[in-house]
């Protein structure tokens, strides 16, 4: 009996979508809080295989999800390369930035980013024991363009404004970082794998700021590398890719750069997805992060209408970004009910 979450990335039509929420394990539910103010930071929780696993669990218990997604954050692969990180209460993540030729020469080659990593591969190895036979378990990583703009910037940003800046300036420096980056991803989700991912994912949360060729250049061929590269070494691992706010990019871009299933963010409808991405193969999405604090009658309508709308065809149910931490619990509980009862 393959697991649900498998099927549905191998490209069956069935008639209850597997499900799962980006976020799954935050700052929404109680029991998250406490296993971090535990480990003392975000960062230090990461890094710590036993207390990683436990809140990785936390959701899968709670709502018996049909995927668990590895706790850890896109931004370690910056911290292993020999960036600086932290993070500021409130205000989210802080690097040192990349502003030049120098500091990619301070950063480490590609291979070497494991001793900095190998507790996330940990984590991993935990969670294959303890995960329920029917959770399927996914890893992964930040799509180099997502990942450049946080290291270039040294922070985040709304307009991904410096990183353009470098990419337009001085080309030959950002595609030196975007390679790098590229080159450690695929050793890094290679891991991943050899330590018990049974899926990966690559969140390219900013492709939506990339137009024309730079999408092509920056968006679809680092992704396209990267999952050449995995396929070649873990034969039948499905991927899952992200391009966010991609807009009408999202038509094609699975078959592109070689995934089994293209996430949805929410500003594209569900209708457009199920005519122009869903024959391609399986999607993923889309419903609204803000469902989850609001609840309602609203929650219910839109959670069946996505349903109804993607179940022609492979469908994973999840949100079109993550869950925020002022979410309400009992509005995943009522999501979850929605789709299995659409
Ligand atoms: C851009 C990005 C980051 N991280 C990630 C992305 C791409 C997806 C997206 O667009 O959301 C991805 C990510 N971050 C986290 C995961 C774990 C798996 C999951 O539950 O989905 C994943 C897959 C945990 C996390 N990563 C972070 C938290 C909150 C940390 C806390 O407990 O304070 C969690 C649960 C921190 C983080 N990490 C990042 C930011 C901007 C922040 C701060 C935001 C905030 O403070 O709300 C970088």
């Amino acid at each position: 009996m393959t697991k649900l979450l498998l099927r549905a990335l191998a490209g069956e039509t069935l008639p209850i979508p597997p499900i799962w929420m980006m976020r799954q394990a935050g700052r929404y539910l109680p029991e998250y809080r406490a296993t971090r103010a535990q480990a003392g930071d975000f960062l230090s929780l990461c890094y710590n295989p036993e207390l990683a696993a436990e809140v990785t669990l936390q959701p899968i218990r709670r709502f018996d999800f049909d995927a668990a997604i590895l706790f850890a954050d896109i931004l370690l692969i910056p911290q292993a390369l020999g960036a600086d990180l932290w993070f500021v209460t409130g205000e989210g993540p802080r690097l040192s930035t990349i502003t030049g030729p120098a500091d990619l020469a301070r950063l480490r080659p590609a291979d070497q980013i494991d001793a900095r990593l190998s507790p996330i591969y940990e984590t991993l190895r935990i969670l294959t024991r303890e995960l329920p036979a029917q959770t399927t378990l996914i890893g992964f990583a930040g799509a180099p363009w997502t990942v450049a703009t946080y290291m270039v910037a040294g922070r985040g940003t709304k307009d991904q404004g410096p990183a353009h800046l470098l990419k337009d300036q001085d080309r030959a420096t950002f595609s030196a970082l975007i390679d790098l980056i590229t080159e450690a991803t695929i050793h890094y989700l290679s891991r991943q794998i050899e330590a018990g991912a049974e899926v990966v994912k690559l969140f390219d949360s900013w492709a939506g700021s990339l137009k024309g060729q730079d999408f092509d250049d920056f968006a679809l061929a680092p992704a396209r590398r990267i999952i050449t590269a995995l396929k070649a070494r873990h034969p039948g691992v499905p991927v899952i890719a992200f391009p966010r706010e991609a807009g009408d990019r999202y038509v094609g871009f699975g078959a592109a750069v070689g995934a089994d299933c293209v996430a949805l963010d929410n500003s594209v409808s569900a209708d457009w997805a199920a005519r122009h991405v869903q024959p391609g193969g399986c999607v993923q999405g889309n419903l609204d992060p803000r469902h989850m604090v609001t609840g309602g009658a609203e929650l219910t309508a839109e959670a069946q209408r996505i349903t109804r709308t993607l179940r022609h065809g492979p469908h994973i149910f999840n949100l079109g970004h993550g869950i925020t931490p002022d979410a309400d619990p009992d509005n995943v509980a009522r999501m979850i009910d929605a789709v299995r009862s659409a």
